[in-house]
């Protein structure tokens, strides 16, 4: 394996930028990762899918099959494929070409946005917590609060149609999954919905665009993570590079056509009182063409207080697990550097003897 690299780079605005120039043979140091290999990782015919037409189907015995398989799914990955979701593939086509073209703006365009504080509704920028970390990944991003407001760039021309559209119809299929999810817990329908005000809910629509990378196995797009909230659905523009991690392992998601790829969030874990499990995941990179993906992630709303679900915590068998936090105050400890190496959701643990 070649594992010459350049030297030290200053942070650059924009990875986009770097991997186009011209005569790019190695990547600079502060892009070198010495986590294991990213390509030593399996593939996987396994991962759980969920056909979205039985939970709307009406029909009560449907509805308990996608019910019984999304409690499987959540319990064993944290991570499902969506199939038959009714989102038209033109739209999903679409908002991926409009999110590129985002990334194409000049440099200028894109500035307004970039180096903001992590609840500002509109940031874009490079790598993953560039500021805490000062170490680099293969990723620019765009970051949108698209609901309980909607907020759009200006540009490019379009873009804010044809997002608002996407986000409206993929936030229907994250509040049919999350009322289907509330169900395999053993709650109503509706009691999630509620208990987390998700019609105030925070939408994030993340936009990352990994451009093809000359060495690719020595550095990632976007490091081992879990997102925040609930559930995150992903599309991206046909080019693998999602692995999710499974009982140890990196797997690859080769994802079914027209599929969306969901994975669950820290406060699923939290209001589940530890039965759903946050996924753990991670993008790689590749070194012929460029990977968009968009992932919007839905959450409580900014102000509820998240806790584990009363019905599941005042038993006689269980106790809470979590402590419980502000949804708002969260993201702002997920971004600042005083988690002493712990993750956020590590820090919320009662300690157990
Ligand atoms: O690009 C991907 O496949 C992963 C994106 C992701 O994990 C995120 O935006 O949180
Ligand atoms: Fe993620």
């Amino acid at each position: 394996m070649e594992t010459t690299a350049a030297p030290l780079l200053q942070t650059p605005n924009y990875i986009k930028q770097l991997a186009e120039s011209p005569d790019l043979h190695f990547i600079p140091a502060n892009y070198v990762h010495s986590t294991n290999n990213p390509c030593d990782s399996s593939d996987s015919n396994s991962i759980p899918i969920i056909d979205f037409s039985l939970l709307t189907s009406g029909d009560p015995h449907q509805c308990s099959i996608a019910i019984h398989h999304l409690s499987k799914a959540c319990q064993d990955w944290g991570f499902f494929m969506v199939v038959n979701h009714g989102i038209p593939e033109n739209l999903i086509k679409a908002v991926i070409d409009c999110t590129h073209e985002f990334f194409n703006l000049p440099e200028e365009d894109k500035r307004e946005y970039a180096g903001k504080h992590v609840l500002d509704p509109i940031r874009c920028g490079t790598s993953f917590n560039a500021s805490k970390e000062n170490v680099f990944f293969w990723r620019d991003y765009l970051k949108v609060f698209v609901h309980p407001q909607f907020h759009s760039p200006t540009k490019p021309q379009g873009y804010r149609d044809i997002v608002s559209e996407y986000c409206e119809k993929i936030r229907e299929v994250a509040k049919m999954l999350l009322g289907g999810i509330s169900e395999s817990l053993g709650l109503e329908e509706g009691f999630l919905d509620k208990a987390l005000d998700l019609k105030s809910g925070l939408q994030i629509f993340v936009g990352n665009y990994y451009p093809n990378c000359p060495q690719p196995e020595l550095t990632m797009g976007m490091p081992p993570h879990s997102d925040h909230g609930l559930l995150t659905l992903l599309i991206q523009n046909q080019v693998g590079g999602l692995q999710v991690q499974h009982e140890g392992k990196w797997i690859n998601v080769n994802a079914l056509p027209n599929s969306l790829l969901v994975n669950t969030g820290d406060h699923l874990e939290i209001f589940s009182n530890g039965k759903y499990k946050s996924n753990m995941h991670r993008a790689v990179v590749n070194n012929k063409v460029t990977r968009i993906s968009i992932a919007t992630a839905h959450g409580p709303s900014l102000e509820t207080i998240v806790s584990p679900a009363s019905p599941l915590v005042y038993n006689e068998n269980s106790a809470a697990a979590y402590i419980p936090m502000k949804y708002s105050e969260y993201l702002e400890l997920q971004q600042s550097n005083q988690l002493d190496g712990k993750s956020c959701l590590e820090r919320l643990k009662f300690p157990r003897n």
